[in-house]
């Protein structure tokens, strides 16, 4: 376990940095590149340990994938291009591989297990298995098939209308891409749109789906073309940076290439809801993916609720704005995130209770917490708790922080951020 001294009591963020690519849709380009037939070119991709897990399991399916820091290459052979590996897949700490992957090897003619680290064998499953059963799909795990390790045993697949019970693209998304090996249809219908980087991919690598309100519909069969793919900076790790630079007095920072897609653009509502001082530069031009720059400076801030649709296009980013919400005028109540309960950790709790460690006063209730304003920081040892998003919002925290603040479980960090203390530390001049 690493254990770091974190900078406390800071006056300023200054300067620029351009945030990693975009972790939902590096795993995506890796797993439509490895169904696809062609090369597909991948730029900026992240190679953080969720997604590097992402292309360790493709490898282990006989994909030839070359990888240099954010640049990798995909050499897709097709479906038919995928054999049955020889080892149990591992997909370390990430729930974006597991449940996707559940949803490609379903249709494929073999039998694989999957399995990950201690946190992924207490997430649940059965949101992903009990779909891709009504598709055909035979999944064994435990508890019912609950919990890893699980076995997919592929079988032909027929399409499904599936009303999804939960807001969640993981689960959209698995069963699209087993949808896409289906025969006939398959319709999702979502309650709230989720993020659709699934949807923007398969048409950029030439294939069909269709939005109907809040129904998403393929069929089965299409032929996918290996293409090149920009990833742009995701918008959850500059979350920490429009945090730190909204809230560390004297601030004023510029993040460059965020991605701006509006399914993921629920932090900048909130940011602007609570009066923040920021600016978008949007880039011009055609993309898959919208991106700009967003430069943000500290100034005040005012409570806000933030609920409903608004949940699931901040759901990874709500540890963060909790800790932004600290320094508010009034309070702050996060409602309707439930789903916050079977993430890395359950990420009501261990905010709250983190977050009090370091004399904040903030409450849990069943689905958000609620968070007072204009409070002090003060300092002690607090843990990430195998949680790379609570890691980096201690990280932030401890810049407001007035004794000093030790982190445990730093390490967890690189699951989806290698560089952030590199970042951090050129923004504060170190
Ligand atoms: O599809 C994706 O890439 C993701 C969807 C979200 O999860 P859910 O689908 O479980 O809400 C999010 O929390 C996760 O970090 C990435
Ligand atoms: C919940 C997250 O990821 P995953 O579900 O892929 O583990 C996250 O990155 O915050």
């Amino acid at each position: 376990m690493s254990v770091k001294t974190l900078l406390t009591n800071r006056t300023s963020l200054e300067g620029q940095v351009k945030v990693p690519g975009d972790k939902s849709i590096s795993h995506r380009a890796v797993m439509f590149g490895s169904l696809a037939d062609g090369i597909t070119r991948i730029e900026n991709f992240l190679p953080g340990e969720d997604c590097l897990s992402t292309i360790s399991c493709f490898r282990q399916l006989g994909v030839e994938i070359i990888q240099n820091g954010s640049d990798v290459t995909v050499k897709g052979k097709g479906t038919d291009g995928l054999n049955k590996p020889e080892e149990t897949l591992y997909v370390g700490n990430s729930g974006t591989t597991i449940r996707l992957m559940m949803g490609i090897l379903s249709g494929l003619p073999f039998k694989s297990t999957l399995e990950g680290d201690e946190s992924i064998a207490r997430r649940p499953m059965t949101r992903v298995t009990l779909p891709l059963a009504k598709m055909g799909a035979r999944i064994m795990g435990r508890n019912n098939g609950e919990f890893t390790p699980l076995t997919v045993e592929g079988q032909k697949l027929t399409g499904i209308t599936y009303e999804l019970p939960i807001a969640s693209a993981q689960v959209k998304s698995a069963i699209l891409l087993a949808g896409l090996q289906a025969e006939g249809e398959t319709v999702v219908i979502e309650p709230v749109k989720t993020r659709d980087h699934t949807e923007r991919m398969i048409k950029q690598f030439g294939g069909e789906v269709e939005r109907n309100g809040d129904a998403v519909k393929v069929t089965g069969g299409q032929l996918l073309k290996g293409t090149e793919i920009n990833v742009p900076g995701d918008i959850s790790s500059a979350a920490f940076f429009l945090v730190a630079g909204a809230v560390v007095p004297g601030s004023d920072i510029i993040l460059r290439n965020v991605g701006l897609n509006p399914t993921r653009t629920g932090i900048i509502d909130v940011l602007k809801a609570m009066g923040a001082d920021f600016s978008i530069d949007a880039y011009e031009g055609e993309s898959a993916e919208p991106a700009g720059d967003i430069r943000i400076k500290h100034s005040k801030l005012k409570g806000t609720i933030i609920e409903g649709d608004l949940i699931p296009r901040l759901i990874d980013e709500i540890p963060v704005i909790a800790l932004l919400a600290t320094q508010a005028e009034g309070k702050t109540v996060i409602k309707d995130a439930g789903e916050l309960k079977v993430k890395e950790t359950n990420r009501i709790d261990t905010v709250v209770n983190e977050l009090k460690k370091l004399g904040v006063e903030i409450e849990a209730t069943d689905d958000g917490m609620i968070i007072q304003g204009q409070q002090g920081l003060d300092g002690g040892t607090v843990s990430a708790h195998g949680d790379h998003r609570i890691g980096m919002m201690l990280s932030i925290a401890a810049l407001l922080c007035k004794r000093d603040v030790v982190l445990e479980q730093s390490e967890s960090i690189a699951v989806s951020y290698p560089g952030f203390f590199e970042d951090l530390y050129s923004l504060l001049g170190k």
